[in-house]
């Protein structure tokens, strides 16, 4: 049957679908599963945080790309929220300094994060991927394409959970970040979902919207599978050529 013979799903079955994709979130991925079980070495717990802090300072600017393609007034005044989250404001130093304490807390120094000096082309080509996507899509895609922030508030949770039992060598103070999201990823997610929601109405459309979610999925798998490659088979790029 083609697409535009199905009948459309309802909200709510539309919303399960896209509930259903956690079974591609990272949080499957050997690298992610490895860390939850306490099973990386410090090395590796710091390449994930050095490489994911590309993630951190790409997110305002992929949500400012949104925001400037995005003529509805409301919705640009919740939106903006999201970078001052991770950007700061008065009273609040953001997420981006964050998760420079977490680099911290995990042994590495500020220069060394801030520099990006060891994010790999993998991750930064999938992160740059995402930041490209939202500023040259409709708006509405762009924003429904935040919505892996469904699957989210359960992998900083289990973070929180795990992680100081698994690694008692991190400072504490590095938590700071997961704590935060917990919180911010729900409220991002209920505007998130609104949107996406009342935008996709024919099933031709909400096909489309798993495979805008399945693109960002695949960002986030593929900056793990560049920091497995690296960190965990000890095959970073140009390994076996020398200096
Ligand atoms: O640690 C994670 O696994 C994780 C995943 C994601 C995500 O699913 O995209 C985000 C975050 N963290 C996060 O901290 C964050 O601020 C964030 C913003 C967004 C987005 O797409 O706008 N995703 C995520």
């Amino acid at each position: 049957m083609a697409n535009s013979e199905k009948h459309p799903w309802t909200r709510e079955e539309f919303e399960a679908q896209l509930r259903g994709m956690e079974r591609y979130y990272h949080i499957h991925h050997p690298y992610h599963t490895l860390m939850n079980e306490g099973k990386l070495t410090k090395g590796q717990i710091q390449g994930w945080v050095a490489n994911r802090y590309y993630y951190q300072v790409s997110i305002p600017r992929k949500d400012a790309n949104i925001l400037a393609n995005c003529p509805d007034r409301e919705t640009r005044a919740k939106w903006i929220q999201r970078i001052m989250d991770h950007d700061g404001h008065p009273g609040d130093p953001g997420g981006i300094e964050a998760w420079i304490q977490l680099g911290m807390a995990v042994g590495l120094t500020r220069e060394e994060i801030t520099s990006e000096q060891h994010v790999l082309p993998g991750v930064r080509f999938a992160v740059d991927a995402y930041v490209n996507f939202a500023r040259q899509a409709e708006w509405h895609e762009a924003a429904s394409s935040s919505l892996t922030e469904l699957f989210a508030p359960k992998i900083h949770q289990q973070r929180l959970d795990n992680w100081p039992e698994h690694y008692p060598w991190i400072d504490k103070d590095g938590y700071a970040y997961f704590r935060k999201r917990l919180t911010e990823a729900r409220r991002d997610v209920e505007h998130g979902l609104e949107i996406t929601l009342d935008w996709y109405k024919t099933r031709e459309q909400q096909d489309r919207m798993i495979k805008i979610l399945q693109f960002k999925l695949d960002v986030l798998w593929s900056m793990a599978d560049a920091m497995y490659m690296a960190y965990i088979n000890g095959m970073p790029p140009y390994f076996n050529v020398g200096a």
